[in-house]
């Protein structure tokens, strides 16, 4: 029985084009670069590639979480706190940083280390909350096969799997590989905002008779409860669907601080300046490595 009674429609196509970012590291950022600058409630998608000795240092975050996701490769993070670890291939970081985080975030072994990093808006209520993470291993990812189609469910449900994760900012995140030929009808909460980004091979979205859409493309979805999906080639397809409920409110946003009001990101500013309210410990931390 299908589930989706209005499948959602590809609203708008974008190539995502690398770009420099951190020191020397490389991004293909769809959302967050000027044609994208928000979609509510995510501010920016990285699809990152970085190999030693680039990489992106020490830097703050205020506002909202980002979550890492390793492709290939592995990336040690370390935070003003102490906090460190190494996110290895397949495993998820879903950093809140709340009211503040300084920290880096290094190849942590040689060769090209990639990945994606989706960074979720929080709401005026969460944005000053202590930071928090959530680390699961690529062995514990929920997974589940059905059909040609393979989903690791790194938020939300899909094919009756769940993740662990609790979304402050409600969000669904999946990753799918389809074989050749399989077919997907993924439910959608139709008030959420979503969209795809394609990682591999090529694939048919919203409508059968629409033309395929290769890696690297974000695609907006329009309204509707779900979203079909086809492999018609010879290849897998791996895409991420990911959706979230918008906030609302309105966005000020310097690079790492995202708040709601100019006021908000000046005492942002003189809180990182003065090492105080939340940057207490960025004083005299530097990275390890350093
Ligand atoms: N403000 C600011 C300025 C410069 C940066 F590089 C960063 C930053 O760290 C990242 C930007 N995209 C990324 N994708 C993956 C990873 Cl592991 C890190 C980042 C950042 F936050
Ligand atoms: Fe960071």
């Amino acid at each position: 029985s299908c589930e989706i009674s209005q499948p959602r429609m590809v609203a708008r196509k974008f190539l995502a084009r690398p770009q420099h970012e951190g020191v020397g590291a490389v991004v293909r950022r769809s959302i967050g670069r000027f044609e994208l600058r928000y979609f509510d409630p995510f501010l920016v998608l990285d699809e990152f590639s970085v190999t030693a000795p680039a990489g992106f240092p020490d830097h703050p975050h205020r506002g909202f979480e980002t979550v890492t996701y390793m492709l290939q490769g592995s990336v040690t993070h370390e935070d003003f706190e102490g906090h460190k670890g190494t996110i290895g291939p397949g495993d998820l970081q879903w950093m809140t940083a709340g009211r503040g985080i300084v920290h880096s975030e290094m190849p942590a072994s040689q060769g090209t280390q990639k990945g994606l990093q989706l960074w979720i808006n929080l709401s005026s209520k969460h944005k000053m909350i202590e930071p928090k993470y959530q680390e699961i291993s690529g062995q514990d990812i929920a997974e589940a096969t059905e059909d040609g189609v393979n989903v690791r469910v790194i938020a939300g449900e899909a094919l009756g799997v769940k993740s662990p994760v609790y979304t402050r900012t409600p969000t669904m995140y999946l990753d799918f590989t389809l074989k050749p030929g399989a077919h997907l009808q993924q439910p959608i909460p139709a008030s959420w905002n979503a969209f795809v980004y394609v990682l591999e091979g090529e694939g048919v979205f919203g409508i059968p008779k629409s033309s395929p859409v290769t890696a690297h493309h974000l695609l907006l979805l329009g309204h509707g409860d779900g979203v079909e999906v086809w492999n018609k080639s010879a290849k897998p397809l791996r895409f991420i669907l990911v959706g979230g409920e918008p906030l609302g409110e309105p966005v000020v946003q310097l690079g790492p601080f995202v708040m709601n009001t100019q006021e908000e990101i000046d005492q942002t500013i003189y809180d990182f300046e003065n090492c105080i309210n939340g940057f207490e410990k960025a004083e005299h931390w530097r990275r390890s490595d350093f």
